[in-house]
């Protein structure tokens, strides 16, 4: 297959231990392009070492993962020029400004500087953090770097771009304002794979959405609507978990 052609993510029978944690278990998933996969799971269900085995960072015990095509393992440097990733829990260079990280992640991703400044421009439009461009990162509120961060994972407008928990510290019209980028960004045929513990988002913004459970596919479905009578994501979620 066209690698313009092959799924956004393909994970297929994926087991990773760590010592003894199994992690994940004969987990299988196919993503489309175009899709605002939403990523659901209870602390510890695997979600991260999902994202890392699709972005590079480690590879399967068993089973094989692709994206957009390609083994991401076999060469992530190459891999990750076509991807995006907002991990969890990161921050910009506290010793550099904003501008000089987005100059910086302009650089090793080819962005020609009249692109870059456009781009910048209108994620501190859509952010309001222009007036912060210039500050050193390590003296922004940890919203302003989180900010500076999912602008970064965007900036070469990537086919494919991995999300952890991008609300985060986020206000509510700067939360509104990224839910509104991810639809437009994915009606461009663009695909966003979004970990989160939000279920009320993803039942609000996401195309399709999956539940992790014992290192599997629990659930993979459409969010229900409001006109349809189908189980709503949350209860879904609970039916898998032993509420006290
Ligand atoms: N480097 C590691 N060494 C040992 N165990 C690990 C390591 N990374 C993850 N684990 C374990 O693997 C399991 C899955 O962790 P993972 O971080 O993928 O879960 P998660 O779904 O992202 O959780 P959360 O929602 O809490 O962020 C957990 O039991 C975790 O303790």
């Amino acid at each position: 297959m066209d690698e313009n052609e092959s799924p956004a993510v393909v994970v297929d029978g994926v087991s990773k231990r760590y010592g003894d944690v199994v992690a994940l278990d004969g987990l299988s998933l196919t993503v489309g392009r175009g899709e605002l996969f939403g990523f659901l799971g209870a602390n510890g269900a695997g979600k991260t070492t999902t994202i890392k085995l699709l972005t590079g960072q480690r590879t399967p015990d068993e089973g094989s993962v692709s994206v957009l095509g390609r083994d991401p393992s076999a060469d992530p440097v190459e891999t990750r020029r076509h991807l995006g990733v907002l991990p969890e829990r990161e921050d910009p260079p506290s010793f550099m400004t904003p501008r000089e990280y987005f100059a910086f992640v302009g650089r090793v991703r080819d962005i020609d500087d009249e692109t870059l400044a456009a781009r910048i421009d209108g994620w501190t439009t859509r952010f309001a953090f222009r007036e912060q461009l210039d500050t050193l990162c390590t003296d922004l509120s940890r919203g302003q770097r989180q900010k500076v961060m999912i602008t970064a994972s965007f900036l070469h407008e990537p086919d494919l771009v991995f999300i952890d928990e991008p609300l985060a510290n986020l206000d509510p019209v700067m939360q509104e304002r990224l839910k509104r980028f991810l639809v437009e960004y994915t009606r461009e045929d663009n695909t966003v794979f979004l970990s989160t513990h939000h279920i009320d988002v993803a039942e609000e913004i996401c195309t399709r959405v999956g539940i992790l459970r014992d290192g599997r596919l629990a659930e993979d479905r459409r969010p229900a609507s409001d006109d349809d009578d189908d189980e709503r994501l949350l209860d879904a979620f609970l039916d898998g978990v032993a509420v006290q």
